[in-house]
């Protein structure tokens, strides 16, 4: 199981959406706003519907990290931290005591 969270990649993309390098994908549609970005979020998240219709897993594991990473820069782009979602999404967890069993480690 990977170590690489959605938390180290907001960082990465805090980090290049400040850099100023003309060489950042990031940095460069960030510049562009929010709407852009929105944009660019929606088509790719239509990719990724039409890769989970065919049914092709490897186009959407690819389309599916690139709905998460364009989230996130419409999330930083929106000056929206990716904490305030996961306290959204925190506070709408049920207590089914799946969530310990989620957090304690393998035996
Ligand atoms: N995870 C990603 C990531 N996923 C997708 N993409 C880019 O998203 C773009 C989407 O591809 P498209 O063909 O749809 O878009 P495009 O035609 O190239 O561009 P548009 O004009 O449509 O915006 C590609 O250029 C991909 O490289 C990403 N670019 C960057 N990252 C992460 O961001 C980090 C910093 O990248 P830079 O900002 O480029 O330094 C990287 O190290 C990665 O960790």
């Amino acid at each position: 199981m990977s170590d690489f969270t959605l938390s180290d990649l907001a960082a990465i993309i805090r980090n290049r959406a400040n850099s100023g390098d003309p060489g950042s994908y990031t940095a460069k549609l960030v510049a562009k706003g929010p709407s852009r970005c929105a944009k660019k979020f929606g088509e790719e998240a239509v990719e990724a519907v039409i890769a989970a219709t065919e049914g092709n897993k490897a186009e959407l594991t690819a389309e599916a990290a690139d709905v998460l990473y364009h989230l996130l820069v419409m999330l930083e782009a929106s000056d929206l931290p990716l904490d305030a979602v996961m306290q959204e999404l925190e506070g709408r967890t049920r207590q089914t005591g799946l969530q310990e069993k989620a957090s304690r480690p393998a035996e």
